[in-house]
C-alpha cells in the first residue's frame, strides 16, 4: 500500500497565496489524502495504455473516431469550441461528458432522449458519462427561449419530479448496457464509467460569496445583456429577474464543479442550450485561469479545454420543439404515455424521417439500418423500419420484454395498417394525457387515517413495499427501508427533505405520530425498500379515499375479500350450481370475477403497487380465480347437495380469498425484491472508481 502524503516538503505557502487560500488548500489536501492500493493504480495505468493504443488505431484509420460516428448519425448540430479541439480531446483523453436536465416535470420525454443518446454513445465508447438532475437549477428555471417566467414549483412536486426522474434515469442506464451488448458493445469494467448527480449536492454547501467573488467578478454584463434570450424576454416578454439572468452562470458552475472534480470537459444539450453551453465554456475557462490555489491549478492546454455540442431539436409535425413547455411531450413514464402509445408514436413517423430517427434513437449499426431500409422500401406499407425503430426505443426505455409484448399487441391489432379490434381506439398523435390533469402521477394514494395514526410497518405494507405488517416490522428493525427526509436526524424532530434534493433516512419503528414529519408539503411521502424499489405516496383525506373506492393492503374490513365472495356468490346465482362444472359456466364465472377484480383499473388491482406488477398480478389473479372456481364447483357438485353444502363452500371461499390475497401480495413484493437484487448486483459490478479523486 502507498501512503498519501498530506504534507509534502514542497507544500509551503507560496508567496502568491493568501493565508485563507493556503489554509483552505491544506485542509482540502488533508481530506483528499487517502490510502490507495497499488493494484488500483496498476489498473488505472492499464486503462491508460489501452486508451493510448486505441488512439493509435484511430490515427491509423483502423477504427473510426467516435466524433465521426456521432456526426454520421446526425447527433451534431452546433459545435461549441472547435472541431479540432473536440477531436483531439476525445482522442487523447477519456474525458468526462455531461447532459443536464431540470426536474420541472415528473418524467423525461422523448426530446430528452436525443442529448442522452449522444451521451450513451460516449459511454459505450469508454468516456465517463454524467447525467445531472438540476434540483438546484430547477428552482430558478431556465429562461432560454421563453417570454414568460416559469411558475414556481412546490416542494412536493419538486421532490416527486426528482424522485421520478432519478429512478427513470437509473433504469434507462441499465437498459443502455443491455442494449449496447445486443449491438456488440460489451461492457469493459473500469473503462465504462457513469454517474448520476443532483446539482443540489454541491449547491447546498456552496457559499454565495464564493460564487460572487470567483465567478460573477469575471463575467461582463455587456455580452450577457446582448444574449438573444435576455433581449427577447426584456423587450417582448414579462421582463427578466436577476435569478433568471444568472441562470446560465449556475449551469456554468455545475460544469466548473465537474470540470475540476470529475474531469468533465464536454457538455451536450439540445440546440436551445447552445447559448448556455457557450456561456459555460467562457465561465469555466475564466475560473480555470483564475484559480488562486496553485495546488488546484489546471493548465490551459488542449486536454483541459471545455467544449460542447448540441443535438438537433426533435419537433412535432408543426415544427414546435417537443417538450414540457410546449405541452406536446411524449413521456417516457408508462403512466403518462403508455408503452403502447410510445410504440405507436414511433410507428407513425413518416417514411422520410425514419432512417434518421433510426440513426438517432437506436444503437443499431449503420449497416443494419441500411438493410432495414432496403427491406422497408420493398413494401413501405408494412412500416418495417418504423416497427424496428419503435421496438428499439421501447426496449431502451421499458426493457426488451415490454417491447416484445407491445410489438405483439400492435401486430395483433394492426396488420398492414388496418385496425382490427373495435374495442381499442386507434392511438392518435396526441400523447396520452391520462394522469396529466393532476400535474403528476403518484405511485399510490393512501388515506390520512393510515398515514397519521398507524405504524410505519403497516404503511410499508399498504404501499406494497412489505409482504405483510410482520415483514414491515422486520424491515424497520433491520433498517432495510428508507424514507425521504433529512438524514441523521431523529424521527421525532426530523425536519424533512430540503427543497430540491432527494435524501433518505432509514425507517425505524417510530411512534405513528412521527411519520407526519416526513410529509413533503403535508401530503407526499417517499418510501424506498432496498436500493431501487420505490413508492411515492400521496396522502389523501379519508373522505377522498372513501369516495375513490380504492383499497390498500391490510385495510381493515375491506372489501377485496368481501367483494370476491360477492362475485363468487353472484356467479353461483347466475348459474345453477349443477351447471357449474360446465365449461360455459366456468368461462362466465371467470369473466365476471375478472372484470370485477383483475382489471388493471378494477378494485382489486387498483390497490396494488404500480407497474410493472399489475400485468403479472393480473395473470396470477386469473389463475387463482380459476383454481377457486374449480374448488367451488367441486364442492357444489355433489348430486342434490347444493344447499347442504353452503357452509362448506363458504369456508372454501374464505380460504381461497385469503390465499388469493396472500399470493398476489407475495408475488408483487417478490418481483420487486428480485429486480432489486439484480439491479444491486449489476450496480456493484460496474462501480466506477475513476470518479474518485485520489492524491498519492
Ligand atoms: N425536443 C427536444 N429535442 C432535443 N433536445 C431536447 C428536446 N427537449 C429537451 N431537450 C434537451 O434536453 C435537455 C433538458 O431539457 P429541459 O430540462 O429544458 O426540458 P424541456 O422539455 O426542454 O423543458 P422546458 O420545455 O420546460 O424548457 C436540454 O439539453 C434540452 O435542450
Ligand atoms: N438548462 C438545462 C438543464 C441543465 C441544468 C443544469 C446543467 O448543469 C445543465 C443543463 C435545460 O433547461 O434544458
Amino acid at each position: 500500500m502507498l501512503r498519501g502524503t498530506p504534507f509534502p516538503s514542497a507544500y509551503r505557502a507560496p508567496s502568491t497565496l493568501c493565508r485563507r487560500c493556503f489554509l483552505r488548500s491544506v485542509a482540502a489536501r488533508r481530506q483528499q489524502a487517502r490510502y490507495v492500493s497499488t493494484s488500483f493504480l496498476e489498473k488505472q495505468n492499464e486503462a491508460k495504455i489501452k486508451w493510448d493504443d486505441r488512439a493509435k488505431l484511430i490515427e491509423e484509420g483502423k477504427i473510426p473516431h467516435l466524433w465521426d460516428i456521432l456526426k454520421e448519425r446526425g447527433y451534431v448540430k452546433d459545435i461549441a469550441g472547435t472541431e479540432d479541439q473536440i477531436r483531439e480531446l476525445m482522442l487523447r483523453k477519456r474525458i468526462g461528458v455531461y447532459v443536464g436536465i431540470d426536474p420541472t416535470a415528473p418524467s423525461l420525454h422523448v426530446g430528452h432522449l436525443l442529448p442522452l443518446m449522444a451521451l450513451f454513445w460516449m459511454y459505450i465508447h469508454g468516456y465517463r458519462a454524467v447525467s445531472i438532475i438540476g434540483g438546484a437549477t430547477a428552482r430558478i428555471g431556465d429562461p432560454t427561449d421563453r417570454l414568460q417566467s416559469r411558475e414556481p414549483i412546490t416542494k412536493s412536486d419538486m421532490s416527486m419530479n426528482i424522485t421520478k426522474m432519478h429512478y427513470q434515469l437509473k433504469r434507462i442506464w441499465l437498459n443502455v448496457e443491455e442494449h449496447a451488448r445486443r449491438h456488440g458493445y460489451e461492457k469493459e469494467p473500469r473503462i465504462w464509467g457513469r454517474a448520476l448527480f443532483n446539482n443540489s449536492q454541491w449547491y447546498s454547501s456552496l457559499s454565495f460569496i464564493e460564487v460572487v467573488s470567483r465567478l460573477f467578478k469575471g463575467m461582463r454584463l455587456g455580452p450577457m445583456l446582448s444574449r438573444e434570450t435576455v433581449k427577447r424576454k426584456m423587450e417582448k416578454g414579462d421582463g427578466m429577474s436577476l435569478d433568471e439572468f444568472v441562470y446560465p452562470l449556475m449551469q456554468a458552475w455545475d460544469w466548473w464543479h465537474m470540470f475540476r472534480k470529475m474531469g468533465v470537459r464536454m457538455q451536450i444539450g439540445g440546440s436551445d442550450q447552445y447559448g448556455n453551453i457557450i456561456s459555460g465554456i467562457e465561465a469555466v475557462k475564466y475560473l480555470r485561469d483564475t484559480e488562486p490555489d496553485p495546488s488546484e491549478k489546471i493548465p490551459d492546454d488542449v486536454l483541459n479545454t471545455p467544449v460542447g455540442f448540441t443535438v438537433p431539436l426533435l419537433t412535432d409535425s408543426s415544427g414546435a420543439k417537443f417538450g414540457k413547455s410546449s405541452g406536446n411531450a411524449i413521456w417516457l413514464d408508462q403512466f403518462m404515455t403508455s408503452s403502447f402509445h410510445l410504440y405507436g408514436y414511433f410507428t407513425r413517423r413518416p417514411d422520410a424521417d425514419v432512417e434518421n430517427l433510426l440513426k438517432l434513437f437506436t444503437f443499431l449499426p449503420l449497416d443494419d439500418i441500411s438493410k432495414i431500409m432496403e427491406l422497408h422500401k420493398q413494401d413501405p406499407s408494412t412500416r418495417h423500419a418504423q416497427h424496428a425503430l419503435a421496438y428499439e426505443v421501447v426496449a431502451l426505455i421499458h426493457g426488451i420484454d415490454e417491447a416484445t409484448e407491445v410489438r405483439d399487441r400492435h401486430r395483433g391489432l394492426f396488420s398492414k395498417g388496418v385496425f382490427h379490434s373495435p374495442l381499442v381506439t386507434f392511438p392518435t398523435d396526441e400523447p396520452s394525457t391520462a394522469n396529466l390533469a393532476s400535474g403528476f402521477r403518484v405511485d399510490i394514494q393512501l388515506p390520512e387515517s393510515l398515514i397519521l395514526s398507524k405504524s410505519i410497518s403497516r404503511i410499508l405494507y399498504a404501499a406494497g413495499l412489505a409482504d405483510s405488517v410482520t415483514d414491515g416490522n422486520r424491515l424497520t428493525k433491520h433498517q432495510g427501508a428508507y424514507i425521504g427526509g433529512a438524514p441523521g436526524q431523529p424521527s421525532a424532530t426530523n425536519r424533512g427533505m430540503d427543497y430540491g434534493v432527494l435524501t433518505y433516512t432509514p425507517i425505524k419503528n417510530w411512534f405513528p405520530q412521527d411519520t407526519k414529519n416526513f410529509l413533503i408539503d403535508g401530503k407526499l411521502l417517499i418510501l424506498r425498500r432496498g436500493k431501487h424499489f420505490i413508492r411515492v405516496v400521496e396522502m389523501v383525506s379519508d373522505a377522498a379515499w372513501e369516495a375513490s373506492g380504492m383499497m390498500y393492503f391490510g385495510e381493515p374490513g375491506t372489501g377485496r375479500v368481501r367483494m370476491l365472495r360477492e362475485a363468487l356468490v353472484d356467479a353461483g346465482k347466475d348459474h345453477d350450481l349443477s351447471l357449474l362444472n360446465s365449461a360455459e359456466a366456468r368461462e362466465k364465472f371467470l369473466d365476471r370475477a375478472e372484470a370485477l377484480y383483475a382489471d388493471e383499473g378494477g378494485p382489486l388491482l387498483r390497490g396494488l403497487p404500480s407497474e410493472p406488477h399489475p400485468p403479472v398480478a393480473k395473470t396470477r389473479a386469473r389463475q387463482i380465480l380459476d383454481q377457486s372456481f374449480r374448488t367451488y364447483a367441486l364442492a357444489g357438485s355433489g348430486a342434490g347437495a347444493t344447499k347442504a353444502k353452503t357452509a362448506e363452500i363458504d369456508s372454501i371461499l374464505e380460504r381461497t380469498e385469503r390465499h388469493l390475497e396472500d399470493q398476489v401480495t407475495r408475488l408483487v413484493s417478490r418481483e420487486g425484491h428480485l429486480k432489486d437484487k439484480k439491479r444491486r448486483r449489476a450496480e456493484r459490478a460496474q462501480a466506477a472508481p475513476m470518479f474518485k479523486k485520489v492524491h498519492v
